[in-house]
């Protein structure tokens, strides 16, 4: 990793970056980010594919190395869906519409899927980037919105590590111990700094 021990982090997600830029903050890494917003292609595939794909996108359009992040949200009745796609169905079935998905099944249980992807120039020359993966898990039920609703499905997912808050009622800094991101983005730092 390069002496200034930072990285660029390719969202259009506000909420992503100032976590991201909190729980780097809180840590000792001494690794910061830097943001580039720009609107990549999201293919359809597992987490792992969609993540690689959108990482490779961002890399060629910067022309440098570049972490981009996909969070997933998947629900045990659904056979881990929506999954990848979470970001649709919560536009078009709201934030009510997510818990009435679950409803009449025998389990209301779901994990929030952090994955981020790091881009570096392949030591093969081939001009394809190599992408690593770093993923972050965090399990909990999907209920009736409680707490503010400005990032993304929080007000729906209450993690089972919590003390039964959603992740909307949680004081950023709780959220950012347990959460799916969190999780991810140590792995990910630990990688940084072993470079
Ligand atoms: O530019 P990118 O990074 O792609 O930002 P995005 O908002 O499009 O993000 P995703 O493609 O990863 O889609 C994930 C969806 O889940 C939401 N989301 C992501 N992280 C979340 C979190 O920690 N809590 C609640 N909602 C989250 C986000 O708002 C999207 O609706
Ligand atoms: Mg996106």
């Amino acid at each position: 990793m390069s002496a200034s021990k930072s990285f660029v982090f390719v969202t259009g997600n506000a909420n992503k970056l100032k976590e991201v830029q909190a729980i780097l903050a809180a840590g000792t890494s001494g690794i910061s980010v830097t943001n580039q917003a720009v609107d990549l292609p999201e293919i359809q595939g597992t987490t792992q594919q969609v993540a690689i794909a959108k990482c490779k996108a961002a890399a060629k359009e910067l022309g440098t190395a570049v972490v981009t992040e996909d969070t997933a949200l998947c629900f045990e009745a659904l056979n881990d869906l929506p999954g990848p796609y979470i970001k649709d169905f919560l536009g078009k079935l709201g934030h009510e519409g997510l818990q009435k998905l679950v409803q009449g099944f025998e389990t209301d249980r779901a994990y929030a899927l952090c994955t981020f992807a790091y881009s570096s120039p392949n030591p093969s020359g081939s001009g394809e980037p190599e992408v690593k993966l770093f993923e972050g898990k965090t399990y909990g039920r999907i209920v009736a919105p409680r707490g503010p609703r400005n990032f993304g499905w929080d007000c729906c997912f209450e993690p089972e590590e919590g003390n039964g808050q959603t992740y909307a009622e949680m004081r950023g800094e709780e959220k950012n111990k347990i959460s799916h991101r969190y999780r991810a983005l140590e792995q990910l730092k630990d990688y940084l700094a072993s470079q």
